[in-house]
């Protein structure tokens, strides 16, 4: 174990994580130059397209050190997304230290903050890394003067590399080895590994990521999965290298994978404790928090004959992503379609892509609402992931909300915007802090109001410095009312939203605006109002259209008019009929869109 250093790697999304990583397998000859792809640890097709780290990684790599010895370096990958937090302190507890990448041209931001602080909280060696000082606008000595005031670490041994360029990278992996602490034995001498991430694989069935804390583990073995009390027999034991090598076993300290073809990932549970099932631990390591949807939306398919392929497809997404849950969900205005609960929105985004291209179902996502909890008269609490649910008004005592603590980081300049912001979204100020270069502002706000568009705000009116990190706080009751959506008189259950009564009419009507652009043209008029029970608060009518598209074509040009039908055709697409009428899909989440 003396010559194993389990690490991960803090960063900001763009700071440089990956093509660090990538330099740190190329010095430790993992993989040739030509193997070398432009990213090796970005896997995932649409990780890779929006270049962010979704799902935990790691590596294991042979560093021929100075002193001669040659080490196990172990490289557990991390994401970079507020969405992903929970995965960043898995992938920590399987580890002794940490390198905290900062790009010396930017800064320390929000999220590397909340990172770096579960990593010493965690009892972690944290290594600060100034990144792309290849750059004319690096400036080591401020970002180090960042770190300190910032985050409150001793940065004045902090490492300047460039990681496009390969200058002092190999310093970063002497000081892994000399500066993180080789892992220690527990004191037991039986078996326990934490399963730090659990996937699907094709071809495999289950494959699990664990840190070996104490014994070991063999092909043949008869494992034990502490909470559920099931046992598996153990197929294949290795390590990523990041190749795929089987290995004869996994010794303590030694992170890698085991595959014990366990059918779905909910077998092999993340924060789960392994131990032999013949020679059982006393008890399993302590686990990791399980992580709750906080952003639920229906999914419906466009075409109802979809509905067992979308099924299928959610099934098989939900072996590799154990934090997405869904159910099926009816609804008068879509039939018949799955309610889905996310972590966060870009968590949403990404399941919503990868069932489009991968399963290639055409859906229509219904607005992206936060759980509320609703305490009934007759004294029974409900969580709400749907506002179409809600109860009768006189059935309600009160509806919360969820509350959550924000922590912003943004350069001076652009407080003023950053508070105004998150005053017109209901915040309330919890502390400002001038802290060197950056000043820290902390909100309490409604989740729901940063489930909207909160995250592109702050980019917007802090030209992109702001960042941001928030966990979740309490419920707050308030005054909550629904707002139902009539089209042509009839309510449309997808589109119902819970707002705060103070700013119910003016969503009412933005709303109603909004649909009235989004909505094509019908043979009729589309009468779009926006209601409180009874009351209307809004209206607003798409007029009918008056000609038929081929009209226009005057004369015989055959393939324009068949273009043009075929584009009809491709707008109809992403269209659910309602009644009589269309809507397309962006009419669906035009409430994401109403704050200008
Ligand atoms: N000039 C310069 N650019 C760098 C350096 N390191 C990384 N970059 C660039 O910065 C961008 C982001 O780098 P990545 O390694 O993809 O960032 P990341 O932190 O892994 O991002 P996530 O995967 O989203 O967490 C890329 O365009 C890199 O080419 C460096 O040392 N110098």
């Amino acid at each position: 174990m003396e010559l194993i250093r389990n690490f991960s790697i803090i960063a900001h999304i763009d700071h440089g994580k990956s093509t660090l990583a990538d330099r740190i397998i190329q010095l430790c000859g993992g993989l040739s130059e030509r193997e070398m792809e432009a990213q090796v640890l970005d896997n995932n097709p649409i990780e890779r397209e929006r270049g962010i780290t979704i799902k935990a990684q790691s590596v294991s790599l042979p560093y021929k050190a100075r002193d001669g010895k040659t080490y196990q370096l172990n490289f557990i990958d991390t994401p970079g997304h507020v969405d992903f937090s929970y995965e960043v302190s898995r992938s920590l507890s399987a580890c002794e230290g940490a390198l905290l990448v900062v790009d010396a041209a930017q800064g320390v931001e929000a999220q590397s903050v909340a990172n770096c602080y579960t990593a010493i909280e965690q009892g972690l060696e944290v290594i600060p890394v100034l990144n792309k000082i290849d750059l004319p606008t690096a400036d080591i000595e401020k970002a180090k003067a960042e770190i300190e005031a910032v985050i409150g670490l001793d940065a004045s041994d902090a490492i300047p590399v460039s990681a496009k360029t390969g200058q002092n990278v190999i310093e970063v992996l002497e000081a892994i080895i000399h500066r993180i602490p080789p892992p220690k034995p527990r004191d037991t001498d039986k078996l326990q590994a934490l399963i730090i991430d659990s996937w699907f694989d094709n071809y495999l069935g289950v494959v699990s990521l664990v840190r070996v804390m104490q014994g070991e583990i063999r092909p043949g073995d008869k494992i034990l999965v502490m909470s559920t009390g099931r046992t598996h027999l153990v197929d294949d034991v290795g390590v990523f290298t990041p190749k795929r090598k089987k290995l004869e076993r996994l010794a303590a300290g030694e992170v890698g994978w085991i595959n014990a073809s366990i059918k779905d990932v909910h077998g092999a549970p993340v924060g789960d404790t392994l131990t032999h099932a013949g020679k059982p631990a006393e008890e399993p390591l302590p686990g990791f928090q399980t992580m709750q949807p906080r952003v639920f939306a229906g999914l419906f398919p466009v075409s109802a004959d979809d509905y067992p392929a979308l099924r299928e497809a959610l099934d098989k997404l939900r072996l590799n992503d154990a934090a997405m849950f869904f159910e099926p969900e009816s609804s008068e205005a879509m039939g018949f379609g799955f309610r889905c609960g996310f972590l966060g929105m870009l968590h949403m985004e990404i399941v919503q892509e990868r069932l489009e291209r991968e399963y290639d179902l055409d859906l229509i996502t219904t607005a992206p609402t936060v759980v509320y909890e609703v305490a009934k008269t007759d004294g029974t609490v409900l969580d709400m992931d749907n506002p179409a649910k809600l109860p009768p008004p006189q059935q309600i005592a009160e509806i919360r909300e969820p509350i959550i603590v924000a922590n912003i980081l943004t350069p001076g300049e652009y407080v003023g915007n950053v508070i105004k912001l998150c005053e017109e979204k209901r915040g309330v100020q919890r502390s400002i802090q001038y802290l060197a270069t950056q000043v820290q502002v902390t909100y309490e706000l409604p989740l729901a109001e940063v489930v909207l568009d909160f995250f592109d705000r702050l980019k917007s009116v802090s030209r992109g410095y702001a960042s941001m990190d928030y966990h979740l706080d309490r419920f707050e009751a308030g005054p909550f009312v629904r707002v139902d959506v009539l089209i042509n008189g009839d309510r449309v259950d997808a589109l119902s939203l819970i707002v705060h009564r103070s700013h119910a009419e003016r969503r009412g009507r933005e709303l109603v605006e909004r649909m009235k652009d989004l909505i094509p043209r019908q043979q009729f008029d589309v009468a779009i109002q926006a209601a409180i029970g009874a009351a209307i608060i809004a209206r607003s009518t798409v007029k009918a259209l008056r000609k038929n598209v081929l009209a226009k074509c005057y004369g015989g040009d055959v393939s324009r008019k068949k273009k043009l039908l075929e584009k009809q055709k491709e707008g109809k697409k992403r269209m659910k009929q309602v009644g009589s009428v269309e809507i397309p899909q962006e009419a669906f989440l035009a409430v994401l869109k109403v704050d200008k």
